[in-house]
């Protein structure tokens, strides 16, 4: 496969808010360095010095650019393993690059990990903590409380559970409505959207679309692409960490289910 990336655009009349700059991302990972292991052979190996495990490198992200303007709502398809979800986590400053970088006009928001959640306080603890750890004054926390419990829209009594006795589609929605209750710099949602069900993903795209009114640009990573199609004004498909296509979404996702059949 050839490495050539389509040509950035640059747009002089728009703002550019994220500058992602032939990004290359390696997950460095220990293997057990073959044959079959048990825990006794691992201790010998251990005490032995031998065999050590090897460490292998996994390039995720392979010289990736890109300009995403200030009210960009950017859906990113591509199969299973093909750097989705490590775009997303350079972009939210998490990952560090082996090569080039990524400059972003403002904080980048990672939904649902820059909200902080812990599994074993309840619903309502963690609508604090979360609105307390993405920057909002305890005031701003009071005020915003109601509106994120009915977004949320959980069954009654849950918000005074332990978020352990959620359901992975509960869990979403909460950690969606906490990180919609603010704006953000940069928008980045992985996901989040899919296990909500259809009255939920509209509310979450109305939700969405008035972000993006003050936000500086949503990023988002779904395997659905009616949510994709609906939600963003531009579409970047990746391809075993390479950017296939960049552009309308309703060209992108028309050659990207051409090409893979999704
Ligand atoms: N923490 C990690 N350590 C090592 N390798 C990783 C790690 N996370 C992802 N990878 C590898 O990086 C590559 C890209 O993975 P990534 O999760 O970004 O893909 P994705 O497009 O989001 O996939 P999916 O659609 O399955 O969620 C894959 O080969 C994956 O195995």
């Amino acid at each position: 496969m050839s490495d050539a990336q389509p040509a950035v655009a640059i747009d002089p009349t728009r703002e550019p808010i994220v500058v992602v700059d032939d990004l290359h991302i390696i997950y460095r990972v220990y293997g057990s360095g073959g044959g079959r292991g048990n825990a006794a052979t691992a201790l010998m190996r251990v005490v032995k010095r031998e065999n050590r495990p090897q460490m292998k490198e996994i390039h995720a992200v392979r010289g990736v650019s890109f300009i995403a303007y200030r009210g960009d709502a950017i859906g990113v398809v591509g199969t299973n393993g093909s750097g989705k979800s490590t775009l997303l986590k350079a972009i939210a400053g998490l990952l560090p690059p082996a090569k080039g970088g990524v400059y972003t006009d403002g904080q980048p928001s990672l939904l649902g990990v820059n909200a902080a959640l812990m599994k074993d306080l309840t619903g309502s603890r963690n609508i604090i903590l979360g609105c307390l750890a993405m920057g909002l004054t305890p005031e701003e926390t009071k005020e915003k409380y109601d509106e994120i419990v009915k977004f949320a829209d959980l069954k009654p009594g849950f918000i005074d559970y332990p978020m352990s006795t959620y359901s992975s589609g509960m869990g979403a929605r909460l950690r969606f409505a906490i990180a919609a209750a603010r704006t953000h710099d940069v928008m980045l949602i992985d996901e989040a959207l899919a296990t909500g069900d259809a009255k939920f993903k509209r509310r979450s795209k109305a939700k969405i679309d008035e972000l993006r009114k003050d936000a500086g640009a949503v990023f988002l990573v779904a395997h659905n692409l009616d949510v994709i199609e609906e939600t963003c004004n531009r579409v970047i498909w990746l391809d075993e960490g390479r950017i296939k296509m960049d552009g309308d979404p309703k060209e992108v996702l028309k050659a990207y289910t051409d090409a893979t059949g999704k």
